[in-house]
């Protein structure tokens, strides 16, 4: 306790550092969700210049992290309760919360107003929905609210492959629909096995994630059904020519993996298997994403 409280003290006279707000931003989750966002722009047809395809993958970027800002404003008190997020910047007074809502606000503009005016309105209009998804939907609303809240509002990590897809075409069109639905259905087994360790965090904060609510036998059922659902709707881009032969292989195999995670799961009487099924959610998702990208790269489009 005195060291926690020697650290405040020290943080809140030495300011803030170029460090916490990079913080702010999770540069380690956004990464995924913007190498998803790149993955759009390598798989749509058409053609963007260079350029063009490096603004909007900045944007996505800072998009995301302007968002993830905005959400560490809003759950600076549930944060500052829990172990895995108590030395943020703003639970440990490194930020004054004003400062990281106006950092969180302003960069959401400037990446939605630059994609619009460098790249196209409907990769702009994508990105603020992406982020008005994330902040109000599921921060604001749902994640206090309902075991639900990362069902219904994990559609906003879903969007970054059809704001890529939007920059290219100007569209939305099925196949970025069906990226969007992969991610979608990825992100109840990767966040329950996280919740399903991390759930006496969540007592604590009182947020009514699935394991708090409903236990934890029927979040890892629901964790099993989401990963036998995710095999058809993994393998589909395959059948709308966006990704070839070799990506229908690994597809299936990452698949049964993550399948077989959720069994030992849902078999186990210790976190390991959670905590192990969450590192492979990660390597799941970013392997269908590089091995889909590497394919139409080296051989071209199928379509
Ligand atoms: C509502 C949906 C989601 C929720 C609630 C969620 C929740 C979480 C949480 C709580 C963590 C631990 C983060 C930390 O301790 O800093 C995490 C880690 C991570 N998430 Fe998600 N996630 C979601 C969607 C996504 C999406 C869509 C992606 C990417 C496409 C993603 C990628 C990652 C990555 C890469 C990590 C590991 C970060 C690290 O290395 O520490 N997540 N997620
Ligand atoms: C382009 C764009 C705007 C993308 C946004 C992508 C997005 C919504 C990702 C969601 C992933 C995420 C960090 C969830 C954390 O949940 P949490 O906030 O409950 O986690 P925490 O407890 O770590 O804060």
């Amino acid at each position: 306790m005195t060291d926690m409280t020697n650290e405040l003290t020290l943080n809140r006279t030495g300011g803030a550092s170029a460090g916490d707000f990079i913080e702010l931003l999770k540069p380690r989750v956004m990464s995924l969700v913007v190498f998803t966002g790149l993955a759009g722009i390598v798989l749509a047809p058409g053609h963007i210049h260079p350029f063009l395809a490096l603004v909007a993958v900045l944007c996505i970027a800072v998009g995301a992290g302007a968002s993830g800002a905005i959400n560490m404003w809003y759950d600076r008190d549930i944060d500052a309760v829990m172990a895995r997020t108590i030395k943020r910047p703003i639970p440990s007074g490194r930020v004054e919360p004003s400062e990281a809502l106006g950092f969180g606000v302003t960069l959401s503009v400037l990446s939605v107003v630059v994609m619009g005016l460098a790249v196209n309105w409907a990769a702009a209009s994508l990105l603020a929905l992406t982020i008005g998804f994330y902040v109000f939907v599921y921060t604001m609303w749902l994640k206090r609210r309902t075991p639900q809240n990362i069902v219904i509002g994990g559609a906003a990590g879903a969007f970054p492959p059809m704001i890529g897809w939007a920059a290219v075409t100007g569209s939305v069109d099925m196949p970025s629909i069906l990226l969007f639905l992969l991610i979608f259905l990825w992100t109840p087994p990767h966040f329950w096995a996280l919740a399903l360790f991390r759930n006496g965090d969540y007592t604590r904060a009182g947020v009514p994630m699935m394991p708090v609510v409903a236990g934890e036998a029927a979040t890892k059922r629901q964790m099993l059904a989401y990963t036998l659902i995710l095999l058809p709707v993994a393998a589909a881009p395959f059948f709308v020519g966006i990704a070839g032969p070799a990506y229908l292989a690994v597809s299936a195999i990452l698949g049964l993996m993550f399948v077989g995670h959720a069994v030992r799961v849902l078999r186990a009487t210790d976190d390991k298997p959670a905590k192990k099924m969450f590192g492979f959610s990660i390597l799941y998702l970013f392997l269908l994403f590089a091995v889909m990208m590497a394919e139409r790269l080296i051989l071209g489009g199928w379509a």
